[in-house]
């Protein structure tokens, strides 16, 4: 829906948690999203990560098609905020496409929509309401970000286990490792996904393909803490991290 000059622009937010990927890096075991992170589904932390901004009020979580039903019940059975409604949609085979699916279930009334990971279940409330923030003053695409540790070469890539050779180094300084919820103008959103190639052109964010339409996106500064589970290592991280959180909590 646009704005016209006799209708103010609504800031009627929703969140779409792509979680229909396999986690085939973390190994072997159920879809990443319904793996436990201290006893309850990474999904779940992922859920009440976007519930806990008081902006957003509706979620869609993108389910592996085969399990819409499970996720349905770990909806339905985990305290999650009332003043946020639910709702769940079966995925596809890339994320790209999982999160158009997410999206061509927005009601109507939505105008501002959050894309965020399931795979990054401990992002900090205080994240997620700065990207709501920015694109409720005006910007049409927003993505959390941090400055790299590591320095970046990129390489003429080759057979997996053989020598690369460096092709550049791109200067660190100008660099930022890109984190979700990422924030959009809901048409700008639909739009990047309507005109996108099937296989995304190499785009791993949906940033990436609103960047393909000419349009400016804009970096607020990412958290540690919403750092992306993929690998086993990172799932020793979110246990350690969240632990850290319930004794501070007391609980
Ligand atoms: N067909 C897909 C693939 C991925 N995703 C989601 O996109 C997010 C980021 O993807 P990633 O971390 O790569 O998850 P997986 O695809 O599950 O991991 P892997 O590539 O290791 O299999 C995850 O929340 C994942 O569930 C999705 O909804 N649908
Ligand atoms: C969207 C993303 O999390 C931004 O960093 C990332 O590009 C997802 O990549 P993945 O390979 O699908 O995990």
């Amino acid at each position: 829906m646009s704005p016209t000059p006799d209708r103010p622009r609504s800031f009627r937010t929703a969140a779409v948690i792509p979680a229909a990927g396999r986690g085939v890096r973390l190994g072997p075991g159920a879809p990443k999203a319904l793996r436990g992170l201290g006893g309850t589904p990474m999904l779940i932390h992922a859920v009440r990560a976007m519930a806990a901004s008081r902006a957003v009020r509706l979620v869609v979580v993108v389910a592996p098609p085969e399990g819409v039903t499970e996720v349905k019940n770990l909806i339905d059975t985990h305290a999650l905020p009332e003043r946020t409604d639910y709702l769940v949609v079966p995925g596809g085979a890339t994320r790209q496409e999982s999160v158009g699916l997410g999206v061509g279930a927005l009601p109507d009334d939505i105008s501002v929509v959050l894309v965020h990971d399931a795979a990054r279940p401990l992002v900090p409330v205080d994240t997620v309401d700065a990207v709501v923030e920015a694109v409720r003053d005006g910007a049409l695409a927003v993505v959390p970000a941090l400055p790299l540790a590591d320095t970046v070469k990129e390489v003429e890539p080759g057979a997996k286990g053989e020598q690369e050779p460096v092709v550049a180094t791109p200067e660190r300084a100008r660099l930022r490792a890109v984190q979700t919820p990422q924030g959009f103008d809901r048409d700008t959103l639909a739009r990047a996904h309507a005109e996108a190639a099937p296989d995304g052109e190499g785009a791993t964010d949906d940033a990436g393909m609103v960047e393909r339409l000419g349009v400016p996106v804009v970096v607020v500064p990412g958290h540690e803490e919403a750092f992306k589970v993929t690998r086993p290592l990172d799932l020793v991280l979110a246990e350690a991290v969240l632990a850290r959180r319930r004794a501070n909590d007391g609980f």
